[in-house]
């Protein structure tokens, strides 16, 4: 590895403008052969999204993945997606009763658009032979594995049929993975987002590390075609979670899925719990993110989202943000 940086080491330069407006900028992808708003989707966390925020997003247009910590509501949500003629799209583990619902899942006909596995540690046999499972049961499922750090992980996935691999095993917010064991991508998410997109033939979503919204525009410049966010979708009105107040503000808590809030007890734990304050309605935050993205298509001199990918960049050695504070 060359380079080696992060989101906050990086800015775009500028190139001229063709459009008179940034309205005019689009910011919609095609992902695994449908087209969606923004290049954007709430992290496939228990904090983060449920069911009524996944009916939400899928009917407006927003790329939407399930958790999957509540494995008994699955099949129902798949069915009353399929009801309201929305997408389906739901996570699975590797474990062996995840390959009994799979077939039970072809049995009963009920094919989801999108599958996400959703591992720790995606370069292993266990997922290889989920995505192979999933290919040879449901085989008109997008298979989204993951998560990998680097090249080789990329390319062992998509051989063994993975329609798009995720990137970044160590930068979330609420992740001590890298602190428990000293391994990942913190630090340097942005540099193996690169790393990997190099190696990959099919599309990449970066998962984990944003903290603005420039940093989706820096992903889609370093090869990713979708961004999975977590901490910037915490503490919505409607995020999971009850909303409770200290000191005259509101908070809602946002805890990582290796959490033991999540486990229900403290073995091979990777997460941590953290409180968001308030950040009122999440279609606020999806309408910003939209504009600041139009912007960003704007400054790199084009009128859509792949013209992201054209710019050059500088590696800033400091922060860019000079000591100040984001907002
Ligand atoms: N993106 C990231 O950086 C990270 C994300 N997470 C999230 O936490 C959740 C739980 O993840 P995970 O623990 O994988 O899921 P599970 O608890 O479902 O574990 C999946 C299986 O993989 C095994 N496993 C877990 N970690 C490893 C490893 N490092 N090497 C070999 N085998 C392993 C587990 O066995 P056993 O438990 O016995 O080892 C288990 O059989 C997921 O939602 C995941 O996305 C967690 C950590 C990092
Ligand atoms: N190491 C851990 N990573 C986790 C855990 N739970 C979720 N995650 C990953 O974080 C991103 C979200 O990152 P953010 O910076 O946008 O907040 C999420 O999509 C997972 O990949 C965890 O317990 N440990």
């Amino acid at each position: 590895m060359d380079n080696v940086f992060d989101y906050e080491d990086i800015q775009l330069i500028p190139a001229k403008s063709v459009v008179k407006s940034r309205s005019e900028c689009d910011t919609s992808v095609n992902f695994g052969g449908h087209t969606f708003k923004l290049p954007v989707v709430p992290a496939n966390m228990q904090t983060i999204i449920d069911e009524k925020i996944a009916i939400f997003l899928a009917e407006n247009g927003y790329f939407y993945i399930m958790h999957r910590f509540q494995p008994e509501k699955r099949i129902d949500f798949i069915k009353d997606m399929k009801a309201r003629g929305l997408i389906a799209s739901i996570s699975v583990g590797v474990k062996e009763a995840e390959y009994d619902f799979v077939k039970e899942l072809a049995e009963e006909n009920l094919v989801p658009e999108y599958i996400t596995i959703d591992i720790a540690h995606g370069h292993s046999n266990a997922v290889i032979e989920m995505i192979q499972h999933i290919k040879k049961h449901l085989p008109n499922s997008f298979v989204i594995a993951g998560n990998v750090g680097t090249p080789d992980a990329v390319r062992e996935l998509e051989n063994a049929g993975a329609d798009a691999t995720k990137v970044g095993i160590g930068p979330g917010k609420v992740c001590i993975t890298k602190i428990k064991t000293g391994f990942g991508t913190g630090g340097w998410q942005l540099a193996a987002l690169r790393w990997c997109a190099k190696a990959a033939s099919k599309p990449i979503i970066a998962d984990g590390g944003i903290r603005t919204h420039g940093d989706i525009a820096k992903s889609v410049r370093f090869g990713a075609s979708m961004v999975m966010i977590g901490s910037l979708f915490a503490g919505h009105e409607e995020s999971p979670g009850e909303t409770f107040e200290k000191d005259g503000k509101c908070f809602k808590e946002y805890f990582g899925s290796a959490s033991e809030f999540q486990k229900g007890e403290r073995k091979n734990v990777e997460g941590k719990k953290m409180y968001v304050e308030h950040k009122g309605p999440l279609i606020d935050t999806l309408i910003e993110m939209e504009q600041d993205l139009q912007s960003s298509i704007s400054y790199a001199g084009g009128r859509k989202l792949q013209d992201i990918r054209k710019v050059d960049y500088v590696i800033v050695k400091n922060s860019i943000f000079n000591g100040d504070k984001v907002y």
